[in-house]
């Protein structure tokens, strides 16, 4: 998506071929900044510590760090290694085994001189082919903002809520979530966007709120605890969100707070999307409270919040007393029975078995 009058992916190739350069997430939206990534060990810091975030751009980032290692030591003892290295990054979100799974069955069978040049090939293409995923994502989704506007008032505007940023900052470009909401700004149907602030880092805040006043999208902020009430008084006509995990059986793994959404949602007819594209299914789990793993991060990321000072300068202030512990589970699971339909690339799948298999027979 644009950045000011110019395109930008959030993941692409330097100029000497062999390093990745990213948009560092952790400084916006008070600084743009850009970083250049030319080995396994700083890849999986800008994993682990969210210089890049959300699953699909993960996923993309580790693909480019095995291409790096490829150029260093393409055995296959170097192969398993670095998929080790870099799937402890981050354990919920499963694209990051879904792409690091295809590096290594695409690099297997290719002699080792030959694996550097295809592991940079097929990074490309998972990269390319998240744009694509992302772009029907955003059809699917149009259609049901559209069909949301047809029940309106010629000119009323459609009101959608979201959490965490599921936008083109957490993929290579669109987002899942925001792709629907970029094309319905597109077609000219008034939408208008709440953002949850997300805490605790506030992905809302800072990335979601910062892409919809790059792209003209009207959006409000809202504190977390703000959706139920909203709903409550008929403000929310959808919620639509991404996910890091779907199971096989449709239900959805996404930043903590996302279940507390969908229970308010179901207790005020509004109905609950999910977007995500098919690498974000993990079929080889079922019931997601009891399989998927919930990354518990730093209690850190509750007490001390990142801003800008009245000076212009990006500090980090702290918000309860030094001696309060603080816990922090990433993300939750929201059972399938709370989910009105997945927007996939493929269409919109009913969260379960049957819905998901239909949508793809070949996983069935
Ligand atoms: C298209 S991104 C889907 C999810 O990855 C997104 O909603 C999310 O929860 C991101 O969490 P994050 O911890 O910022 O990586």
């Amino acid at each position: 998506m644009n950045v000011g009058e110019r395109h930008y992916r959030t993941i692409w190739l330097s100029d000497d071929k062999r390093s990745v350069e990213i948009i560092d997430q952790r400084w916006l939206p008070h600084e743009f900044r850009i970083e250049k990534i030319g080995t396994v060990a700083r890849i999986a810091t800008a994993i682990r510590d969210m210089w890049v975030r959300g699953a699909p751009l993960i996923g993309v980032t580790a693909a480019y760090g095995v291409a790096i290692q490829m150029t260093e030591d393409a055995s296959d003892e170097a192969l398993d290694a670095v998929w080790e290295t870099l799937h402890k990054t981050r354990p919920t979100a499963i694209n990051l085994r879904w792409a690091l799974d295809e590096m290594r069955r695409h690099l297997k069978p290719l002699a080792p001189e030959r694996r550097a040049e295809a592991a940079y090939r097929r990074a490309a293409e998972i990269a390319d082919e998240d744009v694509g995923l992302n772009r029907a994502i955003g059809e699917n989704g149009l259609a049901i903002i559209k069909a949301i506007a047809a029940r309106k008032k010629p000119g009323e505007t459609v009101n959608i809520l979201t959490h965490c940023n599921a936008g083109w900052l957490a993929t290579v470009d669109y987002g899942t979530a925001t792709a629907p909401i970029y094309l319905a700004t597109e077609a000219g149907i008034p939408v208008h966007v709440y953002v949850d602030e997300t805490r605790p880092r506030n992905q809302g805040a800072q990335l979601t709120a910062w892409e919809m006043a790059g792209h003209g999208v009207p959006h409000t902020l809202i504190v977390d605890n703000a959706g139920g009430h909203l709903m409550q008084h008929g403000d929310i006509d959808m919620v639509i969100v991404g996910t890091d995990r779907t199971t096989a059986n449709g239900d959805v793994c996404n930043k903590i707070g996302t279940y507390l959404k969908a229970l308010a949602a179901a207790d005020n007819d509004v109905p609950f999307y999910v977007a995500l594209p098919s690498p974000t299914i993990d079929w080889t789990v079922a019931d997601g409270l009891a399989e998927i793993p919930i990354e518990e991060r730093s209690g850190d990321e509750v007490s001390l919040v990142w801003g800008k000072t009245a000076d212009g300068k990006v500090a980090q202030v702290r918000v309860s007393p030094d001696a309060t512990p603080a816990a922090n589970p990433a993300f939750d699971v929201t059972p399938a029975r709370l989910v009105t339909g997945l927007i996939t690339e493929r269409g919109v799948a009913k969260a379960s078995r049957e819905g998901l298999k239909a949508m793809f027979p070949e996983r069935g």
